[in-house]
């Protein structure tokens, strides 16, 4: 009962909290207690994320409190083993433990624990094996392991509904199961032994085993200490065999690799560019080469020479730009300084940034220095009086928070449009880019400003007519300057191409409104929507389903939702954001705003005016919140140095 519940409160606080938790032991009912819920009297939720506990959990408390659902003691100083008696909760749905010192085995009673949907163990000192009693845990959604000092081999998960799963950065070692290669490959990096999954070297001898077969240490590429247990003689490999397969292996991957490289590089030298660029830096003309002159491949039109092809490789080019026919000239916007002409970005080395819906985008650096982004445009079947008409309508948008279209060029068989170059790329890069070591994490001020900017952006577009959408708002279209301000790209481009090149539904499924099934018939309610699930991909760090190549996303919307229903709203933002905990009331603000925008019905969405300044008011209730709290660090980035513009 809540007698007892409260006893083991008071115990548990004597042990790891005596001089933080401020529970005042006369007060009758825990229940108003810091970090406590209570249901039907008893206490069914401790939520005391990253308040300082320390020490070891001693057994025979937590075990008494028979009815809690949620323990959530993350981001402490716990340390010592899990207590045993954890296995008497057995409502126990969601345990987060992460960010904690505990050591020793991970208790094998948890795995009584059948309710569990969440466990999260990361981060910790827990040791030896995973046990595999895990598969008693039919209801288990997510299993979070990484950075621990686990060792041996994953057992073979039977876990129907594990949709989360990680265990890098431990020691275990052999064949990851098959039912988890389908996992991100950064679940199992880290792992010096592992082998099987993608990214990881291929199993030794794996297709002559049934694939659910985990293998021995002794047969891992990087068994340690020479194999030696086991005792089983037969069929042994010697160090020199195993030794060839691993370079063997090795040897191979490099093939593939280089067989790859080439097939992205002969694409680059096609008439239209190619999205398979390699990640080099913008290059000079100048510089050794690296780059190609438009013009020298303008001249090249049609053919792909071999020195084409190489010098693509470095710096892919506009292959195939405008017949510069002396008639035909860029057409600058408004006041913008005429600071070059057709010819100067015909001989500006070019690079492919990617290519997107309505053609290929190229960063172009001109022989003067200015860099600027040329987008070539695929499928355009209006008249050139209507395409006139219609980029003047987009040139003539003048926002802060919008790429400007600075030129254009129009002739039979080339469209070019010049743009800005921003230069801190997308949004979507820098959320999903690098995610490594090396990483500098989006803080929240980052990221609520470029939230508002690029509201802003959408709310001025919709400003222009009610029938003035953006209709692909997602995060490559959201690019940042070098202050990290937010500008929306892509506008008003939808109306100058084909149907053919309306959004391709697989790039924009996890954006894209329930009621839009017509890519092309898109509206005011849906941006607000594609936007919803952006604001839901800044606050929790995930992609939305299909917008990363070769990566799965989440269905944000939908998960969130899942999580938030379960009172879990915390655990939905992205760990590099929970350091932030004087704005998390913020923070629950925005997701709450990201959840209104992403509502199924079109109608129960706010307006971008009402989305901006709503996100306007959670951004000066942060900065109160910030300036109380003078001790949590919300410095800004160093700011890297643009390329000079023309526009400036
Ligand atoms: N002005 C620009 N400055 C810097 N990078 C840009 C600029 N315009 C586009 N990019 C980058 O070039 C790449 C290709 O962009 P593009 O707009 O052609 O396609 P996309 O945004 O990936 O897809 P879609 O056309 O479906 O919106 C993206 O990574 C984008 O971030």
């Amino acid at each position: 009962d809540l007698a007892s519940d409260k006893a083991a409160l008071l115990s548990f606080r004597s042990a790891v909290g005596r001089s933080i938790l401020q529970w005042n032991p006369s007060d009758q009912s825990p229940c108003n207690w810091q970090g406590l819920t209570c249901e039907s009297s008893r206490v069914t939720v401790i939520r005391l994320p990253g308040v300082g506990l320390i020490g070891q959990i001693p057994a025979g408390v937590l075990g008494n409190l028979t009815k809690l659902r949620t323990l959530s003691l993350r981001f402490n100083a716990l340390s010592g083993p899990l207590p045993s008696d954890i296995a008497s909760l057995s409502e126990l749905r969601n345990l987060y433990l992460q960010g904690n010192d505990f050591s020793g085995e991970i208790p094998p009673s948890l795995f009584r624990l059948s309710n569990l949907v969440r466990l999260n163990l990361a981060n910790n000192g827990f040791s030896g094996e995973i046990p595999v009693g895990m598969n008693n845990l039919t209801r288990l959604g997510t299993l979070y392991l990484e950075n621990n000092k686990l060792s041996g081999s994953i057992p073979d998960f039977n876990l129907t509904n594990l949709a989360q799963f990680n265990v890098s950065n431990n020691q275990l070692n052999g064949s990851v199961p098959v039912k988890l290669r389908k996992m991100s490959s950064n679940a199992f990096k880290g792992n010096l032994g592992l082998c099987g999954a993608p990214v990881l070297p291929a199993c030794p001898g794996e297709s002559a085993l049934p694939p659910t077969v985990s293998q021995s240490p002794a047969t891992s590429p990087s068994s340690r200490g020479g194999g030696g247990g086991g005792g089983k003689k037969k069929k042994k490999l010697s160090g020199g065999a195993i030794a060839g397969i691993a370079i063997g292996a090795a040897v191979g991957f490099l093939l593939l690799m280089a067989l790859l490289i080439l097939l992205c590089r002969k694409k680059s030298s096609g008439r239209t560019g190619s999205l398979d660029v390699p990640a080099a830096k913008p290059h000079l003309a100048a510089e050794e080469g690296a780059g190609v002159p438009l013009e020298k491949e303008m001249d090249e039109r049609g053919q792909t020479s071999t020195a084409a092809v190489g010098a693509a490789a470095a710096g892919a080019s506009l292959a195939g730009a405008a017949t510069a026919n002396g008639a035909k000239k860029l057409i600058f916007f408004g006041g913008a300084a005429r600071v070059f002409d057709l010819e100067d970005l015909l001989r500006a080395s070019a690079e492919v940034l990617g290519k997107g819906t309505f053609g290929t985008s190229y960063k172009a650096v001109l022989e003067m220095g200015t860099v600027v982004a040329v987008k070539r445009l695929k499928d355009v079947m209006i008249s050139e009086r209507e395409f006139r008409e219609k980029i003047e309508t987009v040139g003539s948008m003048d926002q802060e928070n919008l790429v400007p279209l600075r030129a254009y060029y129009f002739s039979k068989d080339e469209k070019l449009l010049v743009y800005d170059y921003m230069s801190m790329g997308s949004l979507s890069a820098l959320l999903h880019g690098n995610r490594g070591a090396g990483r500098t994490p989006l803080n929240w001020e980052t990221r609520t400003g470029i939230a508002l900017g690029a509201a802003r952006g959408i709310e001025y577009l919709h400003s222009q007519g009610s029938d003035v959408s953006h209709g692909n708002i997602k995060s490559s279209n959201i690019l940042l300057t070098k202050n990290y301000d937010a500008r929306v790209s892509d506008f008003g481009l939808a109306a100058l191409v084909g149907p053919s090149s309306s959004p391709n539904p697989n790039r924009v499924a996890g954006y894209r409104a329930p009621e839009v099934t017509d890519a092309r018939r898109i509206s005011q309610k849906a941006d607000v929507y594609s936007f919803g699930v952006l604001l839901l991909e800044l606050l929790t760090g995930k992609a939305p389903a299909q917008a990363l190549l070769n990566e799965e996303g989440v269905d944000l919307p939908r998960w969130v939702q899942s999580v938030v229903r379960e009172e879990w709203t915390a655990e939905v933002f992205d760990l590099e954001l929970l350091r932030y905990q004087n704005v998390e009331e913020e923070m629950v603000q925005l997701l709450q705003l990201a959840i209104d925008c992403a509502a199924q019905y079109p109608d129960n969405r706010p307006s971008m005016s009402e989305v901006a300044s709503r996100i306007e008011e959670i951004r000066r209730s942060s900065l109160r919140a910030e300036q109380q709290n003078d001790g949590v660090e919300l410095s800004r980035r160093t700011d890297p140095v643009d390329p000079p513009s023309a526009f400036d």
